[in-house]
């Protein structure tokens, strides 16, 4: 059986009265890279300030490690996992010391420290920089000298608050490549907060969303990108096409009435949640699932709603396109690879398609 490193439980806390956090179950396996995401206030920071031990629960069962924190595990929980927010605080001294200082807490034996410090800082790249003063480093060697120094008593379970959110895109990048390489080679366990889904893409195996302190979607990356749970999910990940809908169901047939007179069909018991049906009012479908026709195209062949309508706009990018279609009134984004629309322009006439399939209700 998988070794469980995080077991909640039930688990609520209150602040100011108020019940910020409320999580059922949620299980983190041994080496699981998990990322917790969700809007401003949706109770990350605190879920982590209780997985640190640093915010009591007030009811439920926490279990860290096989053991149960209220009853004696706080003390293993604290030797096994390691914890960096977003601001890294750094003492006086050099980047060498502030990255021994951990050890020097733990009493580990002088030529061990010299060992641990110098290897750990080569992992991050940022061994040249071990005899600069720490207070001197830029903000992504800070954040690269900081996570050495959460690292560097190797810990199981690290727990990062958003540490590289101020970081450029290319740094952010880097750090996670390393980062998560180092973890899979050593089965650590990672739990990041963030709110940068491109982040959670490239970094996670597995991101649980929070939304008013519960768990709203706790699912692969990828599922959560082109088939989220809610209106609010698909907002957090920047769904391309968020659309008013209502939906007529009858027997298994379901009839999806978007504005402008569109109207399609599909079997309502495939795809997703059936109650979905009856009190979703929007839904959505990524940009990469409408596609523009060509004459003589062989999705024509396919069963798929088609729509005829105007470019309204034409957003280069890297991969893909960003096209906007304004069809029947409703403003779709599409996206395609250059080569597909060297022809179009602002005020070109297309037909889009995508299949009902694909269409997610929320
Ligand atoms: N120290 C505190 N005392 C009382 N309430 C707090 C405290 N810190 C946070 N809260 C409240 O708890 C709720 C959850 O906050 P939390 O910081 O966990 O959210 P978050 O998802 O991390 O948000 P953000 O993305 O903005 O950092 C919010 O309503 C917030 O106002």
């Amino acid at each position: 059986m998988e070794k469980k490193i995080i077991e909640l439980s039930g688990v609520k806390v209150y602040r100011n009265n108020q019940l910020t956090l409320d999580i059922e179950q949620l299980a983190v396996a041994s080496g699981e890279l998990i990322a917790v995401s969700g809007a401003n206030g949706a109770g990350k920071s605190t879920l982590l300030q209780v997985l640190n031990m640093l915010l009591p629960y007030q009811q439920g069962l926490l279990t860290l490690f096989g053991q149960d924190v209220a009853k004696g595990g706080q003390e293993n929980a604290r030797r096994l996992s390691s914890m960096m927010f977003q601001e890294t605080l750094l003492v006086d001294g050099t980047v060498y010391d502030n990255v021994a200082l951990p050890l020097k807490f733990r009493s580990y034996p002088q030529a061990q420290i010299t060992e641990q410090v110098m290897a750990v800082l080569k992992t991050f790249q940022c061994h040249h920089l071990a005899d600069r003063q720490a207070k001197q480093l830029s903000g992504g060697e800070a954040q690269r000298v900081g996570l050495a120094r959460a690292l560097v008593y190797r810990p199981q379970l690290l727990l990062l608050d958003e540490p590289f959110a101020a970081l450029d895109t290319a740094s952010r990048t880097a750090i996670l490549t390393d980062l998560k390489q180092v973890a899979t080679l050593n089965q650590l366990t990672v739990l990041l907060i963030s709110h940068n889904f491109n982040d959670v893409l490239y970094f996670a195996d597995r991101v649980v969303v929070l939304a008013d302190g519960r768990i709203i979607q706790d699912d692969c990356p990828e599922v959560v990108l082109r088939r989220p749970a809610s209106r609010e999910v698909a907002v957090l990940v920047d769904m391309d096409n968020i659309l008013p809908c209502q939906v007529e169901v009858s027997g298994q047939e379901a009839i999806f009435h978007l504005p402008g007179g569109l109207a399609f069909k599909r079997n309502s018991a495939t795809s997703q949640n059936h109650s979905l049906y009856t009190k979703a009012n929007a839904c959505c479908l990524p940009g990469d699932a409408i596609y523009i026709l060509n004459e003589g195209s062989a999705l024509r062949q396919l069963p798929m709603v088609t729509v005829c309508g105007t470019v309204a706009g034409i957003t280069p990018g890297i991969g893909a396109y960003k096209i906007r279609v304004e069809a029947r009134g409703l403003s779709l984004t599409v996206r395609a690879p250059r080569e597909q629309i060297l022809t179009l322009t602002s005020g070109s006439n297309v037909e889009v398609a995508f299949s009902p399939d694909e269409v997610q209700l929320v």
